[in-house]
């Protein structure tokens, strides 16, 4: 069989880490593909000292790759929205086969680059866009093919799983522990992608298309980040038997598919609450094959690399990779923030006085809201300010809304109230 040619544009973290793969473990793959593969050309501004590329044409103008004629598959590793849509687009009107890490790209873009591949007869890879070297796009759409899927949730971000794992454990500032994510290469180009949910729901949309056969649609996926979280909030989660995790929750409910993305409680016994570090954990829930867990290495050249290679080699051994369910998405609502249902931890400063918790239990009461669990710590010394701790059984947001605007209003509470969401995932 001939050799598959590919061309891969952007030679940074992922770039570099696929160069070196195809390069180091090219016995492997040519034996698992049924025939070599070869770089046949890099496009790169910049040189990766990581990678001996002498052997390699090398050109500065990524279009130069789209428009190579020697090329079966464009390896779209730049990362952004616009040049890398232009050219993934371009490479597919020359007929090639596109791979991508790019989880922005396809989760904003997504529907236009299938719909291009569709017409010109080729395949679009992104297996590594989503939770970094774990196959979980892969296992959903092979693996689990035969499920209705109810449920998929998981840590999908690897630089918050970082962040939050190093504050916990270390007492870190968050700044600190950015500025190693990002020296490290798990983060994104612009870090607030990461802190503020934006990662984590390019992700999510991603597999909810896929798990639920609907369309992309990352305009409607709730989104709040990590940057908001305090050393205090993570020390009372651990008091009341729960871990703060930034979590990407999709969900079928009778009403429509729930869709969000925002730091959570989990409690400590989940499996998930003890996946830290970079690492990433996907739960799917299947009607036929009920709970899966999926975990691995969520970012990184090396895990990355990983996911990219395996699209390679799937697209070399022709195995057609079917984006999305294109002739059968089924368009159901997702629901708004306001209509989801989950319990809540909230931490409020109080005056240090006689009958305040009362009159905060009374607020939530009124509105319905069943109270789980209450801390209330001695004041600092000199201090006339308590923090309050709670957690509520389950509640829909609407309502949690209604009472922290009372309990705000209240005199003997300062300031506002911290809402972070809770989920028992089972
Ligand atoms: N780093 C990770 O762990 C990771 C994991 C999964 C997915 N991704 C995704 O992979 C993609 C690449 O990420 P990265 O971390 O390797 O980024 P990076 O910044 O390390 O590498 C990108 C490279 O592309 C080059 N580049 C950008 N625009 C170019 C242009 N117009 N012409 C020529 N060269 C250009 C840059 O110079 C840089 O070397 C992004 O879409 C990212 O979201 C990254
Ligand atoms: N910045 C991303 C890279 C992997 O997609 C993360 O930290 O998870
Ligand atoms: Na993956």
């Amino acid at each position: 069989m001939k050799p598959v040619k590919v061309g891969i544009c952007g030679l940074g973290t992922v770039g570099g880490g696929t160069f070196n793969v195809l390069t180091e473990n090219n016995h492997d793959i040519a034996r698992r593909a049924g025939r070599e593969i070869i770089i046949e050309q890099v496009g790169t501004r910049r040189p990766n000292p990581a990678c001996d590329t002498s052997n390699t044409q090398v050109t500065d103008d990524i279009f130069a790759v789209a428009e190579n004629p020697e090329i079966d598959i464009l390896v779209e590793l730049i990362g952004g929205y616009d040049v890398a849509r232009e050219l993934v687009l371009k490479a597919i009107e020359n007929g090639k086969h596109v791979v991508t890490a790019n989880k922005a790209l396809i989760a904003v873009h997504g529907a236009e680059i299938f719909a291009a591949a569709k017409k010109a007869g080729v395949t679009v890879g992104y297996e590594a866009g989503v939770a970094g070297g774990i196959p979980v796009i892969k296992a959903i759409r092979e693996g689990l093919a035969a499920n209705h899927i109810e449920r998929v949730a998981g840590i999908i971000n690897g630089t918050g799983n970082f962040i939050l794992t190093e504050m916990r454990d270390k007492g870190r500032d968050f700044d600190d522990v950015l500025q190693e994510a990002q020296a490290l290469g798990y983060a994104e180009a612009d870090p607030t992608f990461d802190v503020e949910g934006i990662d984590a729901a390019h992700k999510l949309t991603i597999l909810s298309s896929i798990a639920y056969g609907i369309p992309l649609q990352f305009e409607n996926c709730f989104t709040e980040g990590i940057s908001k979280i305090t050393r205090d909030d993570v020390q009372y989660a651990e008091e009341l038997g729960y871990r703060i995790k930034h979590l990407g929750i999709s969900a079928r409910t009778s009403t429509g598919i729930d869709l969000r993305v925002h730091p959570t409680l989990v409690p400590l016994d989940n499996m998930i609450a003890k996946v830290d570090g970079v690492m990433n954990a996907v739960a799917v829930k299947g009607n036929a094959v009920n709970d899966t867990l999926f975990c691995g290495p969520g970012a990184g050249a090396g895990p990355t690399a990983s996911a990219v290679v395996a699209d390679i080699i799937d697209i070399a051994r022709e195995i057609s990779i079917e984006p999305l369910a294109f002739n059968s998405l089924e368009d159901v609502r997702v629901l708004p923030i306001e209509e989801v249902e989950t319990g809540y931890y909230l931490r409020m400063q109080a005056l240090d006085k006689a009958g305040v918790m009362a009159r905060v239990a009374s607020i939530l009461s009124n509105n319905g809201i069943n109270i789980e669990a209450i801390i209330q710590k001695e004041p600092a010394e000199g201090e006339i300010l308590v923090p309050i701790i709670m957690l509520t059984h389950k509640v829909q947001e609407k309502v949690m809304n209604q009472a922290i605007a009372e309990i705000e209003d209240y005199g003997d509470i300062n300031g506002s109230v911290t809402k972070i969401r809770v989920e028992h995932l089972n």
